[in-house]
């Protein structure tokens, strides 16, 4: 299927979806993303209201028979290598003294979820498609698991995700990044804005703010002296510009209808708290890869509903 019919396809569902978020009874056939229907279908006067049969469940669970299967697994498998190629191409930058090793991990917090969370497109829509796309973060948890315990040893791993190349750096930061995506997927997927506006405040306005605060954060924060009003700032701006690019990207693919007026000031708003959150002195307790994307997701969901 073509990214245009795909795209059509995809519109014209949302459009019955946009619908229903209007209560409006329309009814649908049971579609793959979204087994429990919330619009019942009238039933004759006494006749006994019945569910999807055996063979729908099996169809809706497996999409269109092994098609969405074999689709899934080729998208997990495509986006793992480039997770790979992602981490390894970054390690052989820094190794060459090509970028300095902070630049270097920045740019794959950056890269890493906001390309996984591109890639979402490619799956199926069969309701198994989110749990095999969360198959690349868990392959990576475990990697990061395994590495920081030094249960085995990927040296380009440790220099392109550590501050100081301490393996068991990488049971913090990147491991709380890697569960969040796994949420963000599972839970969220790419039928609400919930989940694309945490992962781009996550991904990109985290990733942001350090880069730009780290050269040009001279003037500090008056309740935080390790964060600057640069790094803030940036964080705001371009989480708000990343949100709504990747907002865009999603609706245009058919998966969610946006009054986009309204949407700008709800990310603006998104973007301002997360912004604060990251600026608290609080790192030590509670990581910004936690901080960051669960605050977002509370005002995201309060905001949009859904
Ligand atoms: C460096 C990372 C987190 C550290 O955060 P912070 O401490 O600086 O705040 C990111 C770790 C990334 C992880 C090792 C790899 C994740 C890959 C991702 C699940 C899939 C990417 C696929 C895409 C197609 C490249
Ligand atoms: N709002 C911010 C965030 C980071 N930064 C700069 O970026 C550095 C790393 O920020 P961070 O501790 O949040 O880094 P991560 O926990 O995101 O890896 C800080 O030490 C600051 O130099 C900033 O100046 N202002």
């Amino acid at each position: 299927m073509s990214l245009s019919s795909l795209a059509i396809s995809n519109h014209h569902r949302a459009s019955i979806s946009a619908l229903r978020r209007r209560h409006l009874a329309v009814p649908r056939p049971p579609s793959p993303d979204h087994f429990s229907s919330s619009v019942h279908f009238p039933t004759a006067v006494g006749a006994k209201p019945h569910g999807p049969s055996r063979k729908s469940l099996r169809r809706c669970i497996l999409g269109s028979g092994g098609g969405a299967l074999a689709q899934d697994a080729g998208a997990t498998a495509a986006v793992l290598a480039g997770a790979y190629s992602l981490v390894f191409t970054f390690d052989k930058l820094t190794q060459r003294n090509l970028i300095q090793q902070s630049l270097s991990r920045k740019l794959v917090h950056i890269l890493s979820g906001l390309l996984f969370m591109a890639s979402w497109p490619i799956f199926s829509n069969s309701m198994a498609a989110r749990y095999f796309a969360s198959l690349v973060p868990l392959t990576n948890c475990l990697r990061l698991v395994v590495n920081g315990f030094s249960l085995a040893t990927d040296e380009g791993l440790v220099k392109s995700v550590t501050r100081e190349g301490n393996p068991q750096e990488l049971l913090r930061g990147p491991l709380y990044y890697v569960l969040i995506l796994i949420l963000c997927a599972i839970v969220y997927w790419r039928e609400s804005p919930t989940g694309v506006i945490s992962l781009a405040m996550m991904c990109g306005g985290d990733g942001i703010a350090d880069i730009i605060g780290r050269r040009f954060g001279s003037q500090k924060l008056p309740y935080n002296r390790k964060k600057s009003w640069a790094g803030s700032v940036s964080m705001f701006i371009c989480g708000c510009v990343i949100s709504m690019g990747m907002l865009h990207y999603f609706s245009s693919l058919g998966y969610f209808q946006l009054d986009w007026t309204m949407t700008l000031q709800r990310v603006a708003l998104i973007s301002l708290v997360a912004t604060v959150v990251e600026s608290l002195p609080i790192t030590e307790v509670l990581d910004d890869n936690i901080s960051v994307p669960l605050s977002s997701m509370l005002m995201a969901f309060w905001s949009f509903g859904y």
